[in-house]
């Protein structure tokens, strides 16, 4: 499969668990971003995931599925990558390995040219994430860069995915994992809802994700991060 999602610089993360008003997808899918994240820890299941495919898959956008367990691993209905995380700062080997050996131990085939496997940095010990991986969330610039580069350099994982889910984070802590990384690419996402913070965290990350924001301000919010980074 083809890797265009490297040249992305602005993706949007919707909800499955979550309602969109009327039009909203429109508006969303032609704002500019340049593709859907379909993701989300708490309440995805195949249903509400394929409900949201369906509406999403109209507009020509590339799609990804971002599953937090294995049963949301789709590769049908238009999804053209299925990103995978694993969790670097967390002691329970679950969210670094362990659903993905149930996975494999379970599913009939995988498509791994549209599998692209992530390395989580989870920083907000209050998101559903960070509470349901038992992430260790109290990581220096330094540890953070070290967890970056190990997941870059040693694990070779093509994303390396700073998550503040929730909340703006530290653009210096960001700044570090730039620093660090040499080949993936750098991903940032957590509380950006407006044109500076996704101008200031778009100066570290290759591509910033947009999430709450798109349920909470709606879609000037959103065209004004797109703006900012392209
Ligand atoms: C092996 C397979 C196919 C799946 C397991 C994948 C793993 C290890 C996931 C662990 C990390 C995780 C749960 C990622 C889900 C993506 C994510 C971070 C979504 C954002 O979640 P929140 O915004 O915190 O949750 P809500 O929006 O549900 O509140
Ligand atoms: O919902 P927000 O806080 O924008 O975070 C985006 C994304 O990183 C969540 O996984
Ligand atoms: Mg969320």
């Amino acid at each position: 499969m083809h890797a265009n999602w490297k040249t992305w610089v602005h993706v949007t993360k919707l909800d499955p668990d979550k309602r969109l008003p009327k039009g909203a997808v429109e508006e969303i899918a032609t704002s500019g971003t340049d593709a859907l994240m379909l993701s989300g820890t708490l309440n995805v299941t195949r249903e509400n995931l394929h409900e949201l495919l369906d509406l999403v898959s109209a507009y020509g956008l590339p799609l990804v599925v971002e599953p937090a367990s294995p049963d949301c691993a789709i590769f049908d209905k238009g999804v053209d990558h299925l990103f995978v995380p694993s969790v670097m700062n967390t002691n329970d080997v679950r969210w670094v390995v362990g659903k993905h050996y149930a996975w494999l131990r379970q599913a009939s085939s995988i498509d791994w040219e549209m599998v692209v496997p992530e390395a989580y940095i989870v920083l907000n010990p209050n998101s559903a994430v960070g509470r349901v991986t038992g992430a260790d969330c109290s990581l220096s610039a330094g540890d953070v860069a070290a967890f970056a580069e190990v997941a870059d350099r040693y694990f070779k994982f093509p994303i390396v995915y700073i998550e503040y889910s929730g909340t703006y984070g530290d653009p210096a802590i960001v700044q570090a994992a730039a620093g660090a990384v040499e080949h993936a690419t750098l991903y940032y996402g957590g509380g950006i809802r407006s044109a500076e913070q996704a101008a200031e965290m778009g100066r570290y990350a290759d591509t910033i994700v947009v999430g709450n924001a798109v349920y909470e301000e709606g879609i000037d919010v959103l065209r004004a991060t797109v703006r900012a980074v392209q």
